[in-house]
């Protein structure tokens, strides 16, 4: 079928070039002229036969409100918008109720599975009503991964956002996981071969996966991660999870810890550390380090020679 794609950027030009393969007529606008086939997005609107389908693929917030507030001023009645980004499932509704006033439909819909999309399928999960979901399942048959599964019409709209936010609240505790037991294992050296004690862990175990295969690439390629700091952005997913959780008083403690872990990568310092050790040395007279890395001696403290159980 045709399909407008607005953002050709990793995830949605990768995309357009899936449904290409699959026999499908894309036409893609993107701010890059080096990247778009239409000169505007009403060019691409014009490009498009009613009813048309246009799928947006641009960055979560203000990028994806105004994409929508344009395609509300140029489709008409019978078009169907997708928002294919890491929206929030709360700005859905929003979105279908606007475009809801024109007659135009809205589906949401979840997109799993990086830059690896283009060879391996994108997993899919939707939000939106039957009919318009229906009407655009060849897009998300030549999209998703072959086989039965990657495909989930979650329920109404907000919903495919939804399963994709708990997704990716997954994805950080898994990743955490991963993460505590390689450092771990790295400082210990009860363990020689750490690569290659993950690498084994690829066949036959129970936290064998593809996070898991990504991880022995990426020890592949720097054995002991030198060349990276310790250092992780987050996009959103994990703190709207944290906050889901919040508002239907669910216990997410793993989730949570691993997105304050992000937290606490960004900072060179600790404040609260700050207080911590400062309480201490007050009560106990413990150890101090100060601002230049010198160890203070405490009451109880032995001197510089700090051991990692105690000060
Ligand atoms: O399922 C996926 O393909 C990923 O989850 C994808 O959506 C993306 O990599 C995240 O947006 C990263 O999220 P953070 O920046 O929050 O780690």
């Amino acid at each position: 079928m045709q399909i407008g794609m607005v953002g050709l950027g990793k995830m949605g030009g990768n995309m357009a070039e899936r449904l290409r393969r699959g026999g499908h007529e894309v036409v893609g606008y993107d701010r890059d002229p080096g990247l778009s086939d239409a000169g505007s997005l009403k060019e691409l609107v014009e490009r498009l036969q009613k009813p048309r389908a246009v799928w947006v693929m641009v960055p979560a917030g203000k990028p994806t409100q105004q994409t929508i507030d344009d395609l509300g001023e140029l489709l008409d009645e019978g078009d169907i918008v997708i928002d294919g980004g890491n929206s929030h499932y709360v700005d859905d509704q929003k979105h279908a109720a606007e475009l809801s006033q024109k007659g135009i439909g809205f589906v949401d819909c979840g997109v799993s599975g990086g830059v690896w999309g283009l060879q391996n399928g994108y997993a899919l999960m939707c939000g939106g009503a039957q009919e318009a979901v229906q009407r655009l399942m060849p897009i998300f048959e030549t999209l998703k991964p072959e086989g039965e599964d990657g495909f989930v019409h979650a329920g109404d709209v907000g919903a495919g956002h939804f399963a994709k936010m708990v997704h990716n609240g997954i994805e950080y505790g898994m990743m955490q996981a991963f993460a505590e037991g390689w450092e771990l294992l790295e400082a210990s050296d009860v363990v020689k071969d750490v690569r290659g004690c993950f690498s084994s862990w690829r066949t036959g175990t129970v936290i064998r996966s593809w996070l898991l295969d990504l991880l022995v690439r990426a020890l592949d390629d720097d054995e002991h991660l030198e060349q990276l700091r310790g250092y992780a952005q987050d996009s959103g997913e994990g703190r709207w999870t944290v906050q889901a959780a919040v508002d239907h008083a669910v216990p997410l403690p793993v989730i949570t810890a691993a997105l304050y872990s992000r937290f606490a990568s960004r900072q060179d310092d600790s404040p609260a550390m700050k207080v911590v050790a400062a309480l201490r040395n007050q009560f106990g007279g413990h150890a101090i380090t100060s601002a230049e890395g010198s160890v203070g001696k405490g009451a109880d403290s032995p001197g510089a020679d700090v051991t990692p159980l105690r000060d």
